[in-house]
Parts: structure tokens; sequence; C-alpha cells
């Protein structure tokens, strides 16, 4: 196709590790989740993948990934752009909770709702809450959300409305003037960036679970319609 582009979801978080909704909040890569990101670093080399610039969000798991794929594969100067449009969704109130708390807290029959929901939120998070501050206080911020558009919640609808006009207004630009990109993102900003692509339904995108760690090309038609979808490097 006309235009190339490569995505990667980061690898496991120290939070991800113990089941706990991370969301906004800045939990580390596990071990694990490094070694995830080397293993992309070398998938990447192996196929010869060059980049321009790379996108990544505020979120430290997935800086990290990208900066290791970055060294790994011999290219540590792309500039990267830093977004909180390609963060991971927040999951308000329960954020830091893990299934066990979650399912004591609302019930198993309010979880079940949520995990099929594409547009039920979660409870906001209120200040008071361990991480409310940490969070709205990250100076990570300053460019965006203003503090009246900072999220409490996002359902997966809300995620995906706030990820879009990074892609129309910052990638699709850059594509058409021939630069060669790699997103490294959470596993729901980038669903909204595959199903705007291959117009996928709401069920359809809920049933799509990207892989840790494993990148994945779309070459597109000079429409920036998929010629190519979600091909995993090594596959
Ligand atoms: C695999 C796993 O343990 O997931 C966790 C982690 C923390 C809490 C609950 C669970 S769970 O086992 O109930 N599964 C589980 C639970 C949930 C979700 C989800 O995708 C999921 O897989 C959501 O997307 C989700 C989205 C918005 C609010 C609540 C949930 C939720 O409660």
């Amino acid at each position: 196709g006309k235009y190339r582009i490569v995505m990667v979801r980061h690898g496991e978080s120290e939070w991800n590790q113990k089941n706990q909704f991370c969301g906004w909040f800045d939990s580390a890569l596990s071990e694990k989740g490094i070694a995830e990101a080397q293993a992309a670093g070398k998938a990447i080399k192996d196929a010869g993948l060059k980049f321009d610039v790379a996108h990544t969000s505020v979120l430290t798991r997935a800086n990290i990934t990208l900066d290791t794929i970055l060294k790994e594969s011999g290219q540590p100067d792309v500039p990267v752009n830093k977004s909180w449009r390609l963060n991971e969704r927040h999951y308000g109130g329960l954020t830091g909770l893990n299934k066990a708390e979650t399912a004591a807290k609302y019930g198993e029959e309010q979880v079940k709702i949520w995990r099929r929901s594409f547009n039920t939120p979660p409870p906001p998070m209120e200040p008071g809450h361990p991480y409310y501050d940490v969070i709205v206080k990250d100076p990570r911020y300053a460019n965006g959300p203003s503090q009246e558009e900072f999220p409490q919640f996002e359902s997966l609808e809300l995620t995906i409305k706030r990820t879009l006009p990074y892609w129309n207004d910052v990638i699709i630009p850059q594509l058409k003037e021939g630069k060669q990109i790699i997103i490294a993102a959470h596993g729901n900003s980038l669903r909204g960036i595959v199903k705007h692509l291959d117009n996928l339904s709401e069920d359809e995108i809920m049933a799509l679970n990207l892989p840790t760690g494993i990148p994945f090309v779309y070459e597109l038609d000079e429409n920036f319609k998929p010629v190519v979808s979600m091909k995993f490097l090594g596959d």
C-alpha cells in the first residue's frame, strides 16, 4: 500500500501482573514487560523497519516500551511525540482495584455489565481517591487535557473519541508527508485506531485483545484504507 504504519501495545506492567486496573496511573513495566519490549525491538530490527517519527502516550510503561524498541533496533534518535490522547482508558474509581476487590465492591453482575459494555463508564475517580492527586496534578498533563476536560472515568467509547483526533490531526498528516511512523501505546487507545481503520463494530472491537509487545503493521492505500490489516511481526 501507499502508506505503512507500525503499532505496538506496551508490555506487562507491575499492576497488570497483580490484575489491578491501571488506566492513567503511571505503573512501571514489569521485568516481563521489559523483556517483551526488548523482543519487540529485535523483531523490528530483524524486519529492517526504520522510522522518521514515533508517537506514544504520556505514561511511562508505553514510553519505556518505545525507547527500548528504538534502542534495540539501532535508531535511538528517532524523535518521540507524547500525547495524553494515546493514554490507556481511564478506569475511574476502579483504578488500583484488583479482580477480587472489584467483585467485592461492585458485585459480579456489575462487573459483567462493565466488561461487555462499549459505553457504560466505570464509577468516577473523585478527589480523595488514593490516586486522584498523583494523576490530576501530574505535570505531564500541562499540555492537556485542561482541568475542565480532565477525565475522571472513561468508557471505551469515550476513550476512542479522544484518541481518534490524534490519528486524524497528527498521524494522517505525517503519513501524507511520507513519514515512517511507529506508535507505542495501550490496549484501548490502539483499539480506537484499529476500530477506525478496519471499520469494526462495537462488539468486534471489544472482542479484540491486542497482544502485548508484538508489533503489528498496517499498509494503507491512498485513501488510508487498509490493504494489509494488523500483520504481526514474526508471523
Ligand atoms: C483478567 C482479570 O483479572 O481482569 C480483571 C482485573 C481487575 C478486575 C476485574 C477483572 S475480571 O476478571 O473481572 N475481568 C475484567 C473486568 C473488567 C474489564 C475487563 O476487560 C476484564 O477482563 C473491563 O474492561 C472493565 C471496564 C470498565 C469497568 C470495569 C471493567 C471490568 O471489571
